[in-house]
């Protein structure tokens, strides 16, 4: 619903703005500014009343000549409807006003686009002599009535300011005649303006007279300027910037204009389509609206419409499986026997994946094991992995992060082979591991169901081609395709900052040709592609389907996991400054909801030490007395502050003040006026009505003892022993533990206990599980932590977790 700002509507109404906020008061409409929102109920009503009360005057004969002098605002003379039309798109629309004979058929935008000599930008004024003939002084014809069963006037509408007790305006048929400049409009009818212009025109008069030579010069001054083009095309939304060299005209015009219209804009800032239309009439432009320029939805994946494209592409293969079962092993593995047996030379570089050749065939192997990283990228809405290797060691079997791989790879529907590995180990049980899997829904082959299960040695090198053989077989059931031809897209795998290189990515390429020179968006991030590296440290000039690549180019180093898109330059430059935007939009947001959120935080846990209240009583005395009660209500640790006392009722500026401040509202024999329960329902003020004192006193009593610093108690959380510690040069030692009771959280204290005696007491500063960190870690699971400012941790140290909990405290 299209709300307007206070200032807005007062400017429309020719008034000012206090004279506004006094008449909504009356009305007991809320507002507490000139920048106060009304909505289109509340203006229709305001319009209504001026309305009523205008047409009071209309009675009282002579008080044409008593209108106030404030000349008329010309702005709403040549406000064009399509601002109207914005303004109240919703609105019952009103009884239409009489026609005039040459009826003319609703155009988007009422007034036409005057060419651009027709009047200097100062003043919209049309010129003179190209306006049809006025009546004589004092007959100037009725503004169009209104019909009787009209409803609330459309917001925008001018009101009438003075009373139509004249004459009525010249046959409209007669005019078209004299408004020739109009014909130059496309053909726009205009015979509806007519009356409406005779009308202003009467109200020109003194404002005309009083600053024509300025409007002369201003016309001069512009006049060279004013050969812009007559049709402009803009988005959704525009700059005006862009909209200003769009019209070939200086910003500092348009921004000038829209402060007239009373908005304020900086050159950088954007406005609706609407608006621009309306300011581009202005300066005789027309306007037409592409369609929404969805960023997103043009970035969009179109599928393949010619099949005969596509073309199979290697699968993409990311490796999964428990800590230690041997993922890296694997992918070394598989790296060292396949790259070095099918490429000479190149030295193998560790770029984030690598292709493989297996019988003339390629494979991708995401060379980042674990979960991790496929989990961030599909967090990220990327889809890179076609197929999942999990990875269970034969001596140990099934284990928490098996099941969280196997959660994580159906999640993303992506097939899974399971490599059973360590096969060479004596204590290898690969039924055991299969009996495990086969519970978990994985049934191997051979025992009827359909998950590829191959026993391998990473270690040693066993095993290996069979898997890879496996994968090929999964791969073309998958039928993997894409199309070389098309522009490409994929994913980022890896990004760092390189120092000679600046930003380095690696991506994978999942559909199309990635080529040097393209240009790619990742992200708010874009690229020109400057080089590109492959796993072996070749130079490429392309890349195709499934290939990894290092990419050099990038302005900033972009986000890992993040799509990209090879696209225009432009496009490019324009998509990343609207994501840009967008994510500006989304941090402010979440800034100004956390600032909120914190404020009230603040108060519910009581770290403000002082009670603000407002008091409001019903005379002098009781007010005197009620402030003296809660004054001395003050502890050593909590006070009261009366932030603000007076007589009478509970008015709006009491609530802002008590919601800018946090306080409580107490009211003694007092109620909040309209106004302020309008503002109630949007503050977040608890205001406490009383008529007996000594309730309001008890009250004041109880909520002080909430915000009495509490008392603490510690409260047991879990247990855990040191199974391992490992010292890290830069960050101290970590203890790899074990929970064996309760949990342990990030945020808990904890007590080391060796040989039964307590040698410290501190927080916990990093709490990891494999290698994310995590809140809490549960029973039965292991995690790794550090103590803050302490290091001397040993195995076989009990640790004690604990946090402090606050006990509320009560006034005597
Ligand atoms: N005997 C034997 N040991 C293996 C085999 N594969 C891996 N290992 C050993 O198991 C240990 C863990 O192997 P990694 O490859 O580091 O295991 P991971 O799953 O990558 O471990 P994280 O990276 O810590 O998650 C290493 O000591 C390997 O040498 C295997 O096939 N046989």
């Amino acid at each position: 619903m299209a709300k307007k700002r206070v200032h807005e509507v007062a400017k429309e109404l020719n008034m000012e703005s206090k004279e506004l906020l006094k008449k909504l008061a009356d009305l007991g409409i809320e507002a507490k500014c000139n920048f106060s929102t009304l909505s289109e109920e509340e203006i229709a009503k305001v319009k209504a009343a001026l309305e009523n009360k205008e047409k009071g005057t209309e009675e009282e004969p002579g008080l044409v000549d008593k209108v106030p002098s404030r000349p008329p605002d010309r702005r709403l003379i040549e406000r064009p409807a399509a601002f109207e039309k914005k303004l109240a798109p919703k609105l019952p629309s009103p009884a239409p006003a009489p026609e005039p004979p040459k009826p003319a058929p609703e155009k988007k935008v009422l007034i036409p686009p005057k060419p651009p000599t027709e009047k200097p930008p100062e003043g919209e004024r049309p010129p003179r002599e190209k306006r049809p003939p006025r009546p004589p002084e004092g007959k100037r014809p009725p503004r169009p009535e209104r019909a009787p069963d009209k409803g609330p006037r459309p917001l925008g509408e001018k009101r009438p300011f003075k009373a139509p007790s004249l004459p009525s305006p010249p046959p409209p048929a007669e005019k078209p005649k004299e408004r020739k400049p109009e014909k130059k409009m496309k053909g726009k009818p205009v015979d509806h303006l007519i009356p409406q212009w005779e009308e202003e025109g009467e109200k020109l008069k003194s404002k005309l007279v009083l600053r024509r030579p300025k409007e002369k010069e201003a016309a001069k001054e512009a006049l060279p300027e004013k050969t812009g083009p007559r049709v402009i095309q803009i988005g959704e939304t525009v700059t005006i910037k862009e909209l200003a060299e769009k019209m070939q005209r200086r910003a500092a015009e348009l921004i000038k204009k829209l402060m007239d219209m009373g908005m304020l804009v900086t050159i950088n800032q954007e406005i609706d389509a609407d608006t621009a239309t309306i300011l581009a009439h202005e300066f005789g432009c027309e306007v037409e609206v592409k369609p929404a320029f969805d960023v997103e939805a043009l970035l969009a994946e179109e599928p393949e419409t010619d099949p005969s494209k596509l073309k199979p592409r290697p699968p993409i293969v990311t490796v999964m499986g428990h800590v230690d079962h041997g993922k890296t092993t694997l992918l070394d593995a598989i790296r060292e026997t396949r790259v070095a047996a099918t490429e000479a030379g190149g030295i193998t570089q560790h770029i984030g994946a690598y292709q493989v050749e297996k019988d003339g065939r390629k494979i991708t192997f995401i060379d980042t094991p674990g979960h991790e990283a496929f989990t961030a990228m599909r967090a990220r809405g990327a889809k890179v992995t076609d197929i999942a290797v999990l990875v269970v060691a034969a001596d140990d079997g099934v284990k928490p992060q098996t099941v969280e791989a196997i959660n994580h790879a159906r999640a993303a529907g992506v097939p899974i082979i399971v490599a059973i590995n360590k096969m060479d180990k004596p204590e290898a049980n690969p039924d055991r591991v299969k009996t495990q899997l086969a519970e978990l829904g994985l049934v191997p082959e051979e025992w009827g169901g359909d998950t590829i299960m191959q026993p391998i040695s990473a270690l040693k090198r066993q095993g290996i081609d069979e898997l890879l053989e496996m994968i090929l077989l999964v791969a073309d059931m998958l039928e993997l395709k894409a199309n070389p031809e098309r522009p490409a897209r994929g994913t980022i795998i890896e990004s760092r900052l390189d120092r000679g290189r600046g930003p380095v990515a690696t991506v994978i390429v999942q559909n199309g040709t990635l080529k040097v020179g393209d240009t790619l968006v990742a992200g708010t991030q874009f690229a020109r592609v400057r080089a590109m590296i492959d796993d072996r440290g070749r130079k490429l000039s392309q890349a195709g389907p499934s290939t990894p690549v290092e990419v050099l180019g990038f302005s900033e180093v972009p986000e890992a996991g993040e799509t990209f898109v090879v696209v225009e330059e432009r496009l490019a430059k324009q998509i990343v400054e609207k994501r840009l935007a967008k994510k500006q939009a989304e941090e402010a947001q979440a800034r100004a909801k956390m600032l909120l959120e914190d404020v009230y935080q603040r108060i519910k846990e009581g770290q403000i030490k002082e009670l603000p209240l407002v008091v409001k009583a019903d005379v002098q005395g009781s007010l005197e007395a009620i402030c003296r009660a809660l004054s001395q209500l003050r502890t050593e640790e909590v006070g009261v502050n009366i932030i603000h006392a007076g007589v009478g009722a509970i008015t709006e500026t009491d609530i802002m003040l008590a919601s800018a401040s946090g306080a409580i509202i107490i009211g003694f024999n007092v109620r909040p006026d309209v106004n302020a329960r309008k503002a109630l329902e949007k503050e977040k003020v608890d205001v406490r009505l009383y008529q007996v004192i000594y309730d309001a006193i008890k009250d004041v009593k109880a909520a002080l003892s909430g915000l009495l610093e509490p008392e603490y108690r510690e409260v047991l959380l879990g247990r855990a022993e040191v199974r391992k510690t490992f010292h890290v040069s830069r960050l101290g030692t970590i203890a790899g533990c074990y929970v064996q009771e309760g949990k342990v959280t990030r945020d808990a204290q904890v007590r080391v206990i060796r040989d039964g005696v307590v040698i410290h007491t501190g927080k916990v500063s990093s709490l990891k599980r494999f290698k994310d960190d995590v809140k809490e870690v549960s029973q039965g699971f292991e995690c790794g932590l550090m103590i803050e400012n302490f290091n001397d941790i040993k195995e076989g140290d009990e640790l004690e977790f604990f946090v402090m909990e606050a006990v509320q405290r009560t006034l005597d």
